[in-house]
């Protein structure tokens, strides 16, 4: 990513006194709901199964409007329209399996400005050499393991190049030291954007956050959670040990 890039990148999001329902269901999911997404840092989401983590990220997306009715103010800090400024990781990888992994990475740019140039190749092969997948540019997403597509789909997320990001569980189907090495580099390459996570990992969000949250009860309510000191991506040490142990400890509450 070019430095002029990440100058353009300075998106923060508003979403204040939300109430969403879905159509086909009685339940108020989210009743005055608010959070703030901070111009280029990273906000993670945690919350028992269920709470409606995906439904707001879908709602902060724009793919849901048909599907629910709500209320409330979404705001962006350019007054641009926030989804056209998203690029969206869903939590089941929604890759194209008539596309090789290659033009899997490059589709957003053949939907905004036609057939991608050599400098668009160039791009989506350095991703893809990234998340580790050069030997399979050519391979299409049936012959790749769950944990292979989640990486070709964080590739394709990353080649879109939007200044807000937004991630449903982007590292569940890893194992640990891909995993690790992959918030890493998520982490350098989408420095400066306004990233939002969504993950069931403490241990993730408080490697990777600027601000945690801990979305409960029902209708859901955010909490913010102590963040660590140092600078992300974080390694694992005692004070990251004892936040994980606390954020444990109030999920195991949300359960009950
Ligand atoms: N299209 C839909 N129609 C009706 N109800 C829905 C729809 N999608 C989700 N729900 C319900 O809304 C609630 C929140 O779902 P959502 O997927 O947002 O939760 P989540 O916190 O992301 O869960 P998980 O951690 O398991 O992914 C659930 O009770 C779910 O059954």
């Amino acid at each position: 990513m070019t430095t002029d890039t990440m100058m353009k990148s300075g998106v923060g999001v508003n979403l204040a006194n939300c109430k969403l329902r879905y159509l086909n269901s009685p339940t108020t999911l989210f009743e005055n709901l608010n959070i703030q997404l901070p111009t280029g840092q990273w906000t993670c989401i945690l919350g028992r199964s269920g709470c409606g983590k995906t439904s707001l990220l879908r709602l902060l997306a724009g793919l849901i409007d048909d599907e629910v009715q709500w209320q409330g103010q979404l705001t962006t800090n350019n007054d641009q329209q926030l989804s056209s400024q998203v690029a969206y990781m869903a939590q089941q990888d929604l890759l194209f399996p008539w596309l090789n992994v290659l033009d899997n990475v490059c589709f957003s740019i053949k939907i905004s400005k036609g057939k991608p140039n050599t400098n668009d190749k160039r791009r989506a092969l350095e991703l893809l050499e990234h998340v580790g997948l050069s030997d399979y540019v050519n391979a299409f997403p049936d012959s790749l393991s769950g944990g292979m597509r989640q990486r070709v789909a964080l590739a394709r997320t990353l080649m879109q190049d939007k200044p807000v990001v937004l991630m449903d569980e982007p590292f569940s189907a890893l194992d640990a030291v891909t995993r690790h090495k992959l918030q890493n580099l998520a982490a350098q390459l989408l420095k400066n954007k306004t990233v939002l996570l969504i993950t069931h990992d403490p241990q993730e969000a408080l490697r990777l956050g600027h601000q945690i949250l801990l979305m409960t009860s029902a209708p859901a309510v955010m909490q913010h959670l102590p963040v660590p000191s140092a600078s992300t991506p974080r390694q694992f040490d005692a004070e990251l040990a004892g936040l994980q142990q606390n954020i444990i400890e109030r999920l195991e509450r949300d359960y009950v």
